[in-house]
C-alpha cells in the first residue's frame, strides 16, 4: 500500500527552490549523490564490523544512464534506509548544510548554491521525478520512495532483498531557449568528466558500463572512473589550492575558503596522515551548546568516525579536518577507541602541529593571524583559564591585547620588549571599550607617564590573567586594583606625608562609610579625577560584576579601597567643610562614595540616600 506524506516546510522552500532554480551549476546534483552514496558506504562497512546484522560487501557506486527511458540512476551498496530514515532524511531537513544554506538565502542570492552541500535534494534541480529503491539490513522489507519535487512524496513497500540504494532520476526535457541541456547527463563522456571534476577521491569505485564494441556489435566493459585516492594521500604539491579548497566546502560544509590548511604526515613509531582547517569564520553554531568538536578518524582511507572528540582540545575546537592512521584497527569499537594510545599519541602531536602553526601564522602573516584572532580569540582564551591554566604554557603565545597607546594588537613578549626597563609589571585595565578605559580616573597616572596598558575588553580576559600570573616573570598589573606602586617614588613620599596630615578626615571618612569599603586612602594614582574606587588584590570590581550577573552569586563582593586625590580642589572643599563643621562628613563622605561607585559602572547603593545628599548639598550652597 502506497502511503502519500507532506514535506515539512523548510524541506518544500528547499525543494521549490531546486526545482525552479535558474542557477547555472546544475551538475553538482552528482558530487551531491555521489558524495551520499560514498557515506552510505562508509557507514554499512563501519557497522560490518562491530554489528553481526550488517554484512559486509565488495563497495562499489554505479552509474546507469538510460537513453531510452531518459533516466540516470546512482546506485550504492551502502547502508540504505529503513521507512522511518526515509521520512526522518529526505522528508525533513535534518542537516547542518541545507540548514545553514537556507537561513544564508533568506540574505544573499541563489548563486551560493554550488558552495553548498545541498545534498539529496539537488537532484530536482535535473529530474522531473526522483525514485529511491533502498533497503536496509535492519528491516526486513525494501522501499520505493517517489515524489516529483513538489509538496509531498510516497513510499511503497517492495521486496527488494539487496541491501543498499538506487536512486533514479527521471530528466528534465532539455530546455533550449533557455541553453539547457539536461541529455547530457546520459552521455558517458559527461559523467566521465564529471567525476573527475568531482569525486575523483571518493574511495569506493564508482563504475560505469562502456561500449567498448561498434555499430554491429556491442562489447559492454565495466570502467572505474575515479582515481580513488583520498586528497591526503595525494603528494601536497600535486594539490591545487582549488581543490583542497573545493574538498573542505564540500567535506565540512562551509562555503568560504579556509583561513588555514594544515597537511601533514607523520612516520615512526606513529604513522599518521592529518588534513586540517581551520575556518574563515565560526561555525554557525559555534558559540551554542550543540557544537561539536572533533575531527574524521579513518584507517588506511576507511572512514571510521565522524567526530572523534579526543583528537583536538577543546581550546583548538574549531579546528576541521580528519586524521587517517594505519595504526589504528580497523574494528576497534568507539569506547576502546577513547582509551586508545594512538589516538591519545596524535592528539598531543595535533596540538603541538596546531600551535606551531598559528605561531608561524603571527610571525609570518600577521593579517591573516589578526583575522584568524577575531574568529576565535574567546575559544583560545577560555582554553587558558580552564582546567586551573592547565594549557596556558601552550596558548599564551597566541593571545594579543590592543593597548591604550596602539589600536595594533600586541603579544605579550611584544609587550615586554618595548616597556622601559625600569617597568616592573605588565599594566592592564578592564573596560567595555577602548574609550571607556581611557576615561577611567585611574588612567591619569598611567597617560602621565607615559605608560603603556593593555586593554581587557573581553570578560574573561581577567579571569584568564589571574591563571596566567605572569609572563617570563613579568607579573600582571591590574591598574585599578591594589596599591598604585606605579608612581613614581617622590610621589610616594609625598603621599605619606600628607596621609599623615590627613589622618583624620580619612579616618571619619571611613567611619562614615562603615562596612562599605575596606579602606579610605589619598592617592597618586589620580591627577584630574577627584576620587576612584580600586579593589584589593584577589577579585577585581570587573570580575564582581561579571560574577554577579550568574545565577546564585549575589553574594560576591570585591573589597572596595575608597582612594582620594589629595590634591583636588574636591579634596580640599571637603577638607574645609570638616573643619568647619565635622558633622557634615557622613553626607561628603557617602556623595564620594556614590560618585566613585558611578564612574566605574557599579550601581549606586542607596540612590534615594544619594539623591538627598546631593539636593540638600545644592540647597546648602545657594544659602
Ligand atoms: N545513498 C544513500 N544511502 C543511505 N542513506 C542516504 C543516502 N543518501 C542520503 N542518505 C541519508 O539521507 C540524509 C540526507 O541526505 P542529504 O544529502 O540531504 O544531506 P547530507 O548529505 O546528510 O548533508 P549535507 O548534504 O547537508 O552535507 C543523509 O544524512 C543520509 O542519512
Amino acid at each position: 500500500m502506497s502511503k502519500t506524506k507532506k514535506f515539512k516546510t523548510e524541506s518544500q522552500k528547499l525543494l521549490h527552490l531546486m526545482t525552479h532554480s535558474i542557477y547555472t551549476q546544475k551538475e553538482i546534483f552528482l558530487r551531491e549523490l555521489i558524495s551520499n552514496a560514498s557515506d552510505a558506504i562508509d557507514k554499512r562497512h563501519y557497522m560490518s564490523l562491530t554489528d553481526p546484522k550488517v554484512e559486509s560487501d565488495t563497495y562499489e557506486i554505479w552509474l546507469e544512464p538510460n537513453k531510452e527511458n531518459r533516466t540516470l540512476t546512482i546506485r550504492d551498496n551502502g547502508i540504505g534506509f529503513s521507512e522511518e530514515e526515509l521520512i526522518e532524511n529526505l522528508g525533513t531537513i535534518a542537516q547542518s548544510g541545507s540548514k545553514q544554506f537556507l537561513e544564508k538565502l533568506e540574505k544573499e542570492d541563489v548563486e551560493i548554491i554550488g558552495q553548498f552541500g545541498v545534498g539529496f535534494y539537488s537532484a530536482f534541480m535535473v529530474s522531473d521525478k526522483v525514485e529511491v529503491y533502498t533497503k536496509s539490513p535492519f528491516s526486513e522489507k525494501g522501499y520505493k520512495w517517489s515524489s516529483n519535487g513538489e509538496s509531498s512524496y510516497t513510499i511503497d513497500e517492495t521486496d527488494e532483498k539487496e541491501v543498499g540504494t538506487k536512486i533514479v532520476l527521471y530528466l528534465h526535457k532539455d530546455d533550449k531557449e533557455n541553453d539547457e541541456d539536461f541529455s547530457t547527463y546520459l552521455e558517458t563522456y559527461t559523467l566521465k568528466t564529471l567525476i573527475k571534476k568531482y569525486s575523483d577521491y571518493v574511495r569506493y569505485p564508482i563504475n560505469i558500463m562502456v561500449n567498448h564494441g561498434d555499430d554491429k556489435k556491442e562489447k559492454l566493459e565495466k570502467e572505474t572512473l575515479n582515481q580513488m585516492i583520498p586528497i591526503w594521500k595525494r603528494q601536497k604539491s600535486e594539490i591545487t589550492d582549488e581543490e583542497m579548497s573545493d574538498f573542505y566546502k564540500h567535506q565540512f560544509n562551509d562555503y568560504e575558503e579556509p583561513l588555514k590548511v594544515i597537511h601533514t604526515k607523520v612516520e615512526g613509531m606513529l604513522t599518521y596522515t592529518a588534513l586540517l582547517f581551520i575556518p574563515s569564520k565560526p561555525a554557525y553554531d559555534f558559540y551554542s551548546e550543540k557544537y561539536e568538536k572533533g575531527l574524521q578518524l579513518y584507517s588506511k582511507g576507511v572512514f571510521i568516525q565522524d567526530k572523534n572528540k579526543d583528537l583536538i582540545p577543546d581550546h583548538f575546537k574549531f579546528v576541521k579536518g580528519l586524521v587517517d592512521s594505519s595504526d589504528l584497527s580497523l574494528n576497534i569499537s568507539r569506547e576502546l577507541l577513547q582509551q586508545n594510545r594512538q589516538v591519545k599519541n596524535i592528539a598531543a602531536h595535533l596540538e603541538k602541529k596546531i600551535k606551531s602553526e598559528l605561531e608561524l601564522m603571527l610571525k609570518n602573516e600577521r593579517e591573516t593571524y589578526i583575522k584568524f584572532y577575531e574568529a576565535y580569540k574567546n575559544t583560545l582564551k577560555y582554553g587558558m583559564y580552564d582546567q586551573f591554566g592547565m594549557h596556558k604554557d601552550i596558548l599564551k603565545d597566541l593571545i594579543m591585547f590592543k593597548t591604550s597607546q596602539s589600536d595594533e594588537y600586541t603579544t605579550f613578549k611584544e609587550y615586554l620588549d618595548r616597556k622601559p626597563e625600569s617597568q616592573k609589571a605588565i599594566y592592564f585595565a578592564t573596560g567595555k571599550s577602548k574609550q571607556s578605559i581611557l576615561n577611567l580616573p585611574q588612567m591619569d597616572v598611567m597617560k602621565e607617564n607615559g605608560s603603556e596598558v593593555l586593554l581587557f575588553t573581553d570578560e574573561i580576559d581577567e579571569f584568564m590573567i589571574q591563571v596566567l600570573n605572569n609572563y617570563d616573570e613579568v607579573p600582571f598589573k591590574s591598574v585599578q586594583q591594589g596599591e598604585a606602586d606605579f608612581v613614581d617614588d617622590s610621589k610616594k613620599e609625598d603621599l605619606k606625608t600628607k596621609e599623615k596630615e590627613n589622618k583624620d578626615i580619612l579616618k571619619a571618612i571611613k567611619k562614615a562609610l562603615k562596612d562599605k569599603v575596606k579602606d579610605v586612602k589619598l592617592t597618586a594614582r589620580l591627577k584630574d579625577s577627584p576620587v576612584c574606587l580600586v579593589s584589593g588584590e584577589g577579585l577585581s570590581l570587573e570580575m564582581e560584576k561579571i560574577l554577579k550577573s550568574m545565577p546564585n552569586q549575589n553574594e560576591i563582593k570585591a573589597e572596595r579601597i575608597l582612594e582620594i586625590n589629595p590634591d583636588h580642589d574636591l579634596f580640599k572643599a571637603v577638607l574645609s567643610v570638616y573643619e568647619k563643621d565635622n558633622a557634615k562628613i557622613d553626607e561628603y563622605a557617602s556623595l564620594l562614595y556614590h560618585q566613585a561607585l558611578l564612574m566605574e559602572g557599579l550601581p549606586i547603593e542607596d540612590p534615594t540616600e544619594f539623591s538627598n545628599n546631593l539636593v540638600k548639598l545644592m540647597i546648602d550652597s545657594s544659602k
